[in-house]
């Protein structure tokens, strides 16, 4: 195949063309990416008196414990606590036990912030009682621990620690424990509440994201964060549809909710982490605005929206509103953030395809107020494009497609023909998934992809090709879902995993990395490869103006390797330049037992004005040449 190489860009690449696409599913906020280490640390929307409601804290040794609604809760939004039954001649220890959320990673020498609150809620406590926080490996070995007295009071107290393990432990089994001690005397009752243990976090941020799989993310250089979902958003009812104004302010105000996703979601990762996040890692926030409609099938029309416009207005005003004349921007001051942060993008809803029937009124009645409030905001649609018509016209379409590798390998040039009409498209959602067309969602027996494979990666990378070639409509795509917990997942597969204390880059992760840092700056036309629907070999030529080098990238989906030769219309052009290459066994993937099976190879190649490369069978090629 020989390709042909314009010196006349047809377009520029977009800044915002790379970015990511979060909602907390998988354990990818809870559990992940937001660093809290211990679960169900506040018995946040739990039913009190119920085994369910411990999950997942033991008690040691007979220790009793329970979860009960508190008759002097630590406040409102936090209702229950965990009562520990202190007997009354107690001289072994008593206590119970977290063990994180599949395990607590922890490392020698490494400073964990412990927190918890207690109060003494019947009997009297001896004076000589003591409170323990620690933390145990698997052999409850105490790895660090801190005793204070504890103080025989109806009222809370704050008890907050620095633990340093001794040593770093054999396992990620291991526990945060905390443990009352010489309470000798008639038998009494303390109640703990929001129980918490820090890692040290991303940027030194308080309340912040696990460092090591923030850094994964940041490696990818994304240009934005689209945010709180996906159908996280959504809510099963409307009663448990995201809200921003229930995720801000002290932990202790954060009521919570029933995530989408099977889980109780804390919301400590909530509108301001996701916003200080954002800017740590220089992205645009894409933030989600609930629009009427759940994943319970209601949806709200008309009038009755006024009052989630009115949550929609104050949540985009805790983002970019003045102080002086908005309570939620004045919340954004108190909280540290006198400035507005950047906002340029709001999306309406998630997926509404799934409601042909109201989406126009909802759209209308909310994007013809949230429009005329903030005039300088760009809306963005979640309906089909196809219909029904949208009034006002959206600007920005957000599409979604979940397929197999072969789909993704021939359907490349789906934007090529998509009339060029002033709309621009965020491709929001896209993933390789599964091996069976006729049941995508099915089950890993049924062709599900629990990793994305080396063939997957490839497929995806034809497919953004062909965002580049279309990055004048196309200016953005994110790959979904971005994060997911390899001990307790609810959708397969996902960009990177993780558990307790590692994390997994997938062969598709490593395509999203090389197209985020081999963007290029202008796309230049060159041959077009086949959009025949058997075609295999698919690529794209752009080109740093800053660097003076082109770039090109090529995903070659067939199990035999491909002999190209590339003419360049440049007069000066290095002969030799670089080539990184992804490529395996085309069913391979990264896992937690081989995670390292599938990485990208860097080597030099003969380049020149014109140069030959050929591209091994299932990979995807970044070859990097000075020119100009
Ligand atoms: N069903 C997918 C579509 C939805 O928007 C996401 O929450 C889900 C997983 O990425």
């Amino acid at each position: 195949t020989t390709v042909t190489v314009s010196a006349t860009a047809s377009h520029a690449i977009p800044s915002t063309l790379w970015g990511m696409m979060f909602e907390d599913i998988s354990h990818s906020g809870d559990g992940g990416l937001y660093a809290e280490l211990i679960q169900n640390r506040a018995f946040q929307q739990v039913a009190p008196d119920t085994a369910a409601a411990l999950d997942p804290w033991v008690p040691l040794g007979d220790s009793q414990i329970s979860v009960v609604a508190d008759s002097v809760p630590l406040s409102s939004a936090l209702p229950n606590s965990l009562a520990l039954t202190v007997p009354a001649a107690s001289a072994t220890e008593i206590g119970f036990a977290n063990p994180g959320y599949f395990g607590i990673g922890l490392v020698k020498g490494t400073a964990y912030s412990a927190s918890l609150n207690y109060r003494v809620a019947a009997g009297a406590i001896s004076k000589q009682a003591s409170l323990t926080i620690s933390l145990l490996d698997q052999n409850n070995k105490t790895l660090a621990a801190f005793t204070t007295p504890l103080r025989a009071s109806g009222k809370w107290t704050e008890v907050t620690a620095s633990l340093v393990p001794s040593h770093t432990p054999p396992s990620n089994n291991n526990s945060f424990a905390v443990t009352v001690t010489n309470a000798r005397g008639a038998e009494s009752q303390v109640n703990f509440a929001l129980l918490s243990l820090f890692p040290p976090t991303f940027k030194g941020r308080a309340n912040g994201m696990r460092p090591d799989i923030a850094e994964t993310l940041a490696a990818n250089k994304p240009a934005f964060w689209r945010f709180p979902g996906g159908n996280n958003l959504e809510g099963q009812t409307v009663a448990t549809r995201w809200q921003w104004n229930n995720t801000v302010g002290p932990l202790k105000d954060r009521p919570g909710r029933v995530g989408d996703w099977g889980y109780v979601n804390t919301d400590g990762l909530g509108l301001l982490e996701y916003l200080h996040w954002c800017e740590d890692l220089d992205m645009e926030p894409y933030m989600a605005v609930w629009d009427g409609y759940t994943l319970g099938g209601t949806n709200i029309t008309g009038a009755a929206l006024d009052p989630y416009i009115a949550q929609a207005i104050d949540q985009i005003n805790f983002v970019i509103g003045d102080p002086a004349t908005s309570a939620p921007a004045a919340l954004r001051a108190s909280l540290g953030h006198p400035e507005p942060f950047t906002l340029h993008y709001v999306e309406i809803g998630n997926e509404d395809f799934f409601d042909d029937e109201t989406v126009a009124n909802r759209w209308n009645t909310i994007v013809t107020n949230l429009s005329a409030t903030f005039p300088q905001l760009t809306f963005m649609a979640t309906s089909l494009s196809s219909g029904p018509v949208l009034t006002p016209t959206p600007k920005v379409y957000d599409v979604h497609v979940y397929s197999s590798p072969t789909f993704f390998a021939t359907n490349s040039f789906l934007y090529d023909s998509v009339e060029r009409n002033g709309t621009h498209y965020f491709e929001g959602e896209y993933a390789a998934i599964s091996t069976n067309d006729s049941n995508l969602f099915g089950t890993p027996a049924e062709g599900r992809l629990l990793f994305p494979t080396v063939a997957s990666a490839v497929g995806e990378a034809a497919f953004m090709t062909g965002f580049e070639r279309n990055a004048d409509i196309v200016f953005s795509a994110s790959y979904a879902p971005l994060l997911g917990s390899v001990n307790d997942s609810q959708w397969t597969p996902n960009l990177v995993g993780f558990d307790a204390s590692n994390v997994y880059k997938s062969t598709s992760y490593y395509v999203q990395n090389l197209f985020a840092n081999n963007k290029g700056d202008e796309y230049l036309p060159s041959t077009l490869p086949s959009n025949s629907s058997t075609a295999t070999l698919l690529w794209s030529v752009t080109r740093s103006t800053a660097n003076k080098e082109v770039i090109i990238k090529i995903s070659n989906n067939a199990a035999t390797t491909e002999e190209m030769k590339f003419v360049l219309p440049f007069k000066d052009v290095s002969s030799t330049g670089s080539a990184t290459v992804l490529t395996g066994p085309a069913t391979a993937s990264n896992t937690p037992d081989a995670p390292d099976a599938i990485v990208p190879v860097t080597s030099r190649i003969k380049t020149g004005t014109t140069f030959e490369y050929t591209a091994p069978a299932v990979s995807f090629s970044v070859l990097v040449v000075s020119a100009h």
